[in-house]
């Protein structure tokens, strides 16, 4: 009941809000009242705002034991503009910002920063972009059509583009190779695999290859591949970790290259960070038989693209949140803090332009491949 009252309050504050023609000061104080957001009669005092071309900032004194409230998010459709919410040094602060997030924005307005750092999108406060370095592993959620292999292939685009000596793939594209085939004969595409077998064999090689990273940094006492100036970062992608699950219907070979997979992929993302190899973790079914504990625990960066559930943002991001992003290239990306984000737009034509060069033309597909001493034969 309480709940109902709640939500029918808060419909009929939105509503007159809209209606009523006042500052957005005044609405505020007005929505203050109207979600009894007080202590007794004691309601938050306007203290200072601050303007700038971007957003109006709104700072509030409040009385003790009152806080932010999840109550407030109503402010948005309130004032019809993105509204941030926060509590700090014991004051209200309600960011109203001037303009929407725009629903396109063109990748080349994201200038490349550093060796291993990526763009993310832009926010409203700004372009944001990611350093591998700082957090190695990384998952990535969303329904299907949302635009998470668009994202992922702008980022495998903008390392090759500002690292083409340094950077290597390992793609388990599990939906039949299908996104990232046209990918297979760049240099720095390492392996494509687009079955269980293929999958296990290529996260062998990146187990060995772990393995004997971490033996020469132990011969040379050095703590982590920066001390070691290991100039190589080794991304292993998952592109669809949902298809990574056995049923009854798989062969025991299936069946047993699933968890070797598992395994791997698990041992990857506990031990190999500090080690310059990052795991990609993406899937449009995050449950927790899907997104492993071991990697969720391990990857402090997370993108979620719209999800169908609040439960399944829950499991993607730890909050609610990804089921109501509106438009497709919208995300939330988590670390410490959190921005919502429109991802950068790249087109087809665009990628190729920007790695087409680095393909090597003698190897045409994986047959090919075995001619290429840096690549192993998979399939
Ligand atoms: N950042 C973006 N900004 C605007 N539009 C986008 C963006 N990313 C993707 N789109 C649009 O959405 C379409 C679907 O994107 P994409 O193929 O990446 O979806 P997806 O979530 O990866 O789907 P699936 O999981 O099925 O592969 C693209 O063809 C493009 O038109």
């Amino acid at each position: 009941m309480d709940l109902l009252i709640g939500s029918g309050l808060a419909a009929f504050t939105i509503y007159a809000a809209a209606k009523w023609n006042k500052s957005d000061k005044e609405k505020i104080q007005h929505t203050f009242r109207n979600l009894n957001y007080k202590i007794k009669d004691k309601e938050p005092k306007h203290l200072k705002t601050h303007r700038t071309d971007q957003y109006s900032l709104y700072t509030y004194h409040v009385p003790y034991g009152l806080v932010d409230d999840e109550k407030l998010q109503v402010l948005e459709k309130v004032l019809d503009r993105p509204v941030k919410v926060s509590f700090e040094k014991g004051k209200l602060h309600i960011k109203v910002y001037n303009k929407k997030l725009g629903t396109k924005y063109a990748y080349d307005l994201f200038k490349p920063k550093g060796k291993w750092t990526i763009p993310i999108g832009m926010s409203q406060d700004g372009l944001v972009y990611h350093d591998f370095d700082l957090i190695p592993h990384m998952t990535v959620a969303g329904a299907t059509t949302q635009g998470k292999t668009q994202f992922m292939k702008m980022f495998v685009t903008h390392l090759i583009e500002n690292n083409p000596e340094g950077v290597e793939f390992y793609i388990l594209d599990l939906k039949g190779k299908l996104a990232f085939n046209k990918y297979r004969n760049l240099k720095q595409i390492k392996a494509i695999a687009g079955n269980y077998g293929d999958s296990a064999i290529t996260l062998k090689e990146v187990k060995k290859s772990i393995q004997s990273d971490m033996d020469y940094l132990l011969s040379i006492d050095a703590e982590n591949a920066k001390e070691g100036n290991v100039k190589t970062r080794k991304f292993i992608i998952v592109d669809e970790a949902g298809e990574l699950q056995t049923d009854k219907y798989m062969s025991d070979a299936d069946k047993e290259h699933i968890k070797e997979c598992h395994r791997t992929l698990s041992h990857i993302a506990r031990v190999a960070g500090q080690l310059r190899y990052s795991l990609i973790f993406g899937t449009q079914y995050p449950t927790k038989e899907i997104l492993d504990p071991q990697i969720k625990a391990n990857s402090l960066a997370k993108v979620s693209f719209r999800l169908s559930t609040a439960v399944q943002s829950g499991v993607a991001l730890d909050q609610t949140g990804a089921e109501t992003l509106e438009y497709v290239g919208r995300a939330i990306y988590k670390t410490i803090d959190e921005h919502i984000i429109q991802t950068p737009f790249i087109t087809k034509d665009d990628i190729w332009e920007r790695i087409g060069r680095y393909e090597d033309v003698s190897s045409t597909n994986e047959t090919a491949n075995q001619g290429r001493s840096d690549t192993f034969t998979i399939g």
